[in-house]
């Protein structure tokens, strides 16, 4: 086993707003240290298609013709940022390549990420992990969040109980007791809602330092009736889809753009407050797009009774987070590591996942443990 492995981690996530990618340095269980990372932004056509593709997954045939296209498209750009990376550090061993997430319905037993695995690795040449969610969707599990065990290597000399807290597109919580027992779950949305609101009233793609929402005011009956939803009366572990409340958008759409704003920031915050965690956290960090607006910032503070800061305090890079999460996982199924726990998506103990795709001749690494999944 190579002791310490060189990974570039890509994440494109729910927000549909480009790739992430950064360069880790771990084998799984300890982080020896990062390398640069980059973001690369969708162009404004490609994220318009990609939300088509999104929007109309529930129906579409894998052979689509669209789908095809964005998804080599997507491809395309997640090979541009590794072969931007590769230039600053030529000797990547491993890349672990999320994909975009267009579909999510792990009561269906149904998680779908595009992306070219088989492309990525022939235009870069190096071995690329993908599928990180399948393995855990088709035993049962939630198939998210996986970022839990990055959390937890990233906060082993922190004392819990500490939370983490995602604000993408989803909202996700990480959980770390004091007994070090990792818990997780979505919370409710992050930002989807409000980017879908500000891109129909100001034509921007978010609230920009939450200058709308700032300037509304809270309809409280409406944040109640979307509280109604049955998610959140369900208890851990679970996920979401990107759009799974979609239908808000409708409950405030007699609302003032402003007071529509702040009603939908007041939804995100209130729902992460109700997360049933097995005890309150003594400190909040919060990583993810959501913790440069400040009304979620500040709602949270106020909502959540403890300290609610950017995981930026911690000295980590709040931005590239999850990509470096992807390359950490990467190492960790390529060594058949957990991906996965019953307290963090509901799927068995001790289940690795990921798939192992190596393009044309390339041999399959000597440290890639027998189980890491099959070639490609
Ligand atoms: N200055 C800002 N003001 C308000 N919102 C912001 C700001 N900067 C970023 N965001 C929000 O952050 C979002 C991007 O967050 P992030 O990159 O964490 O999402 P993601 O990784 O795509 O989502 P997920 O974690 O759900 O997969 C943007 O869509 C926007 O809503
Ligand atoms: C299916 C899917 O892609 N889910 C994402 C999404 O974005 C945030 C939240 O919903 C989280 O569950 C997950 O991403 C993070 C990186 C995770 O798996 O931990």
């Amino acid at each position: 086993m190579k002791p310490m492995l060189t990974v570039i981690g890509l994440m494109s996530g729910t927000s549909l707003d480009g790739v992430d990618a950064a360069i880790i340095h771990t084998d799984g269980e300890r982080i020896a240290g990062f390398g640069p990372d980059i973001s690369l932004p969708y162009t404004a056509a490609l994220r318009q298609r990609a939300r088509g593709i999104l929007d109309h997954a529930p129906t579409l045939s894998p052979d689509d013709p669209e789908l095809k296209a964005v998804e080599y498209a997507i491809t395309r750009r997640h090979i541009d940022a590794v072969r931007q990376l590769q230039a600053l550090v030529p000797d990547i061993d491993l890349i672990g390549f999320h994909g975009q997430t267009i579909l999510h319905a792990p009561q269906r037993r149904q998680t779908w990420q595009i992306g070219d695995a088989g492309l990525l690795s022939r235009a870069t040449g190096v071995a690329v992990i993908h599928d990180f969610r399948s393995a855990d969707v088709a035993a049962g599990g939630e198939g998210a969040p996986l970022v839990p065990w990055f959390h937890a290597a990233l906060l082993h000399d922190v004392p819990g109980p500490v939370a983490v807290l995602n604000i993408g597109g989803v909202a996700n919580v990480t959980f770390i007791d004091a007994d070090n027992t990792i818990h997780a779950c979505d919370t409710g949305p992050g930002n989807a809602l409000l980017d879908d609101w500000a891109m129909r009233h100001t034509g921007t793609a978010c609230d920009v330092d939450g200058g709308l929402a700032r300037a509304g005011t809270v309809n409280r009956a409406i944040v109640e009736q979307l509280l109604a939803d049955p998610y959140f009366a369900r208890p851990a572990p679970k996920s979401l889809d990107r759009q799974s409340f979609a239908t808000a958008l409708d409950q405030v759409a007699a609302c003032t753009p402003a007071d529509g704003a702040a009603t939908l920031a007041a939804f995100t915050i209130e729902a992460v407050r109700r997360t049933p965690l097995p005890a309150r956290p003594a400190r909040w960090y919060v990583c993810g797009g959501g913790r440069h607006n400040p009304v979620l910032m500040q709602g949270l503070q106020a909502a959540l009774g403890a300290p609610v800061e950017a995981v930026d305090r911690l000295g980590w890079n709040g931005d590239a987070l999850e990509a470096q999460c992807f390359g950490f996982l990467a190492a960790r199924s390529a060594r058949g590591l957990p991906l996965s726990a019953p307290t963090i998506t509901g799927g068995p103990d001790g289940l690795s996942g990921g798939r192992l795709t190596c393009a044309g001749l390339m041999p399959v690494p000597s440290w890639i443990h027998a189980t890491s999944g099959r070639r490609s």
